[in-house]
């Protein structure tokens, strides 16, 4: 782990990495505590209305090894895909441990996800179980003939047609299980991810991605002490940020993490949690911090005395809300860089004199990150170039699922490209630019364009559209999308509002275009590929 120091340099110099033999993350995060301190609060369930209920590492514990031998007493075993379907809740650990245990592979899915969506996700993982409520069933159940490869649903909700009750599954099997003897290349997790071409990739991870992840853990959440304070998040523990920035290293490093159901971001209901639970660590994506730079005059209107620090990434956080965070909250926040294949490289952390208002951080110790030029040599200083990170790194992921050739495309000379731009400053902090492709960048979520033309296409009045990521104060961008219509349709403002409403329920209520323009026809080049360019430039 890394340990405080006073400086970058100082940071740098004194860590290595400590990578075992053999590895498996349910022993590390739950059973390290589990084992001395069964009834020490690990999750900390939050109903709608507000009531708190603790949950031990033990009842992880044991909860996790009666559904790992569920799960393997239904054909269940290392390698298998298992879908954690959830809102935020004890469950969905339960379910990742329980994967981790048997060797099988967590595959987290978005609750905002609709149902073509799953049906591509659960399909091209191959998923052969499903954890989830009664909410994903409903939203499962129309497509459920088209996952032949799914033959374990268990719910949450007790049992329904199809699917078998979560609870007396629990109930009926074992606490006691051998956990998977894994090695820390063992894949362990998959988080599917938008890319510029084509639909989603899953981005599949080893057991040592936790490893890799506690370096900047502590250096975003500046160093919290070991089994102290409170931590919460906003973010689904769907995405690699919730899951990997949030609830997996601090439930290892025995930090509580408060699971209340999400609902849409109310920025005076996120200050009175943070107040009435006495948070402590927060992770808020630089959207939800400008949602609550709507609220006057917190710290007098909230008792946010227990918060210590705010942690932030997914977009640029941007020097006025970092200052606003300053003067508002009496914080600098942590703000930290990654990507769901290749997480937590950069970060900042005042105590560590690693925060400057407009920059990312630096390097978190243990990844080689370099500014590259197009022919591989580093920028100079100030000079934009692409972030990449030198390979081998305990968080690089193992590669996209089925898709080799895909992942081979992404490396050049032994560094992981990630497509987007920064540029180091003469102090080598970095600071974040942009992309010049057609990655969307919305509320710190990564938004592909093929998959939202995919789904609109499949709309009857659409001949043709295109998705384009459109500046947004609040938001970053916003999916704006262009449509050209059928024959026989016109143009109204009822038929955009259509449209937007079917990409929300068959797609996904993050990834919907918050603009719709209708045109009579696309820019295209002479392959018949759309210039999506001309119509970010406004120039189609
Ligand atoms: C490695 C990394 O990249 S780290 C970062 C990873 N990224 C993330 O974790 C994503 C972080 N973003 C978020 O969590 C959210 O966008 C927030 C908290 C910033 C803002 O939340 P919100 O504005 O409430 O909603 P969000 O952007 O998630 O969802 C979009 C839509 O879903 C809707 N929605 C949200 N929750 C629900 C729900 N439970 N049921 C139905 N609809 C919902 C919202 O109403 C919103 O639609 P609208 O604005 O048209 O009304």
């Amino acid at each position: 782990m890394l340990t405080p120091a006073s400086d970058h340099a100082a940071l740098v110099a004194g860590f290595s990495w400590d990578i075992p033999d053999r590895y498996n993350i349910a022993a590390d995060v739950c059973d390290r505590w589990a084992a001395p301190e069964p009834d020490r609060t690990a999750i900390l369930e939050v109903s709608e209305a507000g009531a708190a209920a603790p949950v031990s590492y033990g009842r992880l514990r044991e909860d996790s090894s009666r559904l790992a031998n569920a799960l393997a007493a239904r054909g269940i075993g290392p390698g298998d895909r298992i879908a954690v379907l959830l809102p935020q809740s004890a469950a969905v650990v339960v379910a990742h441990l329980a994967a981790y245990r048997l060797g099988a592979i967590a595959l987290p899915l978005a609750g905002l996800f609709g149902a073509e969506a799953l049906r591509y996700r659960l399909t091209d993982s191959g998923a052969r179980a499903v954890v989830t409520n009664a909410a994903g069933l409903a939203k499962l159940e129309p497509i459920r003939n088209a996952l032949p490869d799914l033959f374990v649903v268990v719910s949450v909700d007790g049992p329904s047609d199809g699917a078998e009750s979560y609870s007396e599954l629990l109930a009926e099997a074992s606490p006691d299980f051998a956990t998977h003897d894994t090695g820390p290349d063992d894949p362990a997790l998959m988080v599917y991810t938008s890319g510029t071409t084509g639909l989603a990739k899953g981005a599949l991870h080893g057991h040592r991605v936790l490893l890799g992840h506690l370096p900047g853990w502590a250096m975003m959440h500046d160093f919290p002490a070991e089994g102290g304070g409170l931590m919460w998040t906003p973010s689904d523990w769907a995405w690699a940020g919730g899951l990997l920035n949030v609830l997996m290293p601090s439930l290892r490093r025995g930090m509580p993490v408060v699971a209340r159901p999400l609902g849409r971001f109310e920025p005076e209901a996120a200050f009175r949690l943070i107040a009435d639970l006495h948070v402590t660590n927060a992770f808020l994506p630089p959207t939800a911090l400008r949602m609550l730079r709507g609220v006057a005059r917190p710290r007098e209107t909230f008792d946010l005395s227990a918060l210590r620090n705010i942690a932030s990434a997914g977009e640029a956080l941007g020097p006025e809300t970092f200052a606003w965070a300053r003067d508002a909250l009496g914080l600098t926040i942590g703000e930290a860089y990654g990507q769901t294949e290749c997480n937590l490289v950069l970060a900042s952390c005042a105590r560590a004199g690693v925060a400057r208002p407009g920059s990312t951080g630096m390097p978190v110790p243990g990844h080689r990150v370099a500014i590259l030029r197009d022919d591989g040599s580093e920028t100079a200083v100030d000079e934009a170039g692409e972030i990449a990170v030198k390979a081998p790194d305990p968080v690089l992921f193992l590669g996209y699922w089925n898709q080799p050739e895909a992942t081979a495309k992404k490396f050049r000379d032994g560094w992981w490209m990630t497509g987007d731009t920064a540029r180091r400053d003469a102090d080598g902090y970095v600071h974040f630019v942009g992309r010049d492709d057609d990655l969307i960048t919305s509320a710190a979520y990564r938004i592909g364009p093929t998959e939202i033309e995919d789904c609109l296409l499949r709309h009857p009045a659409v001949a043709l559209a295109a998705a384009v990521g459109k500046p947004d104060a609040l938001r970053t961008e916003i999916v704006k999308a262009f449509v050209v219509l059928r024959e026989g349709f016109v143009a109204s403002d009822d038929l955009a509002a259509e449209i937007q409403a079917f990409a929300r329920k068959n797609l996904s209520a993050h990834e919907y275009p918050r603009e719709v323009a209708f045109l009579d026809a696309l820019p295209m080049t002479t392959t018949g590929k759309i210039i999506r360019r001309q119509l970010r430039d406004g120039t189609a």
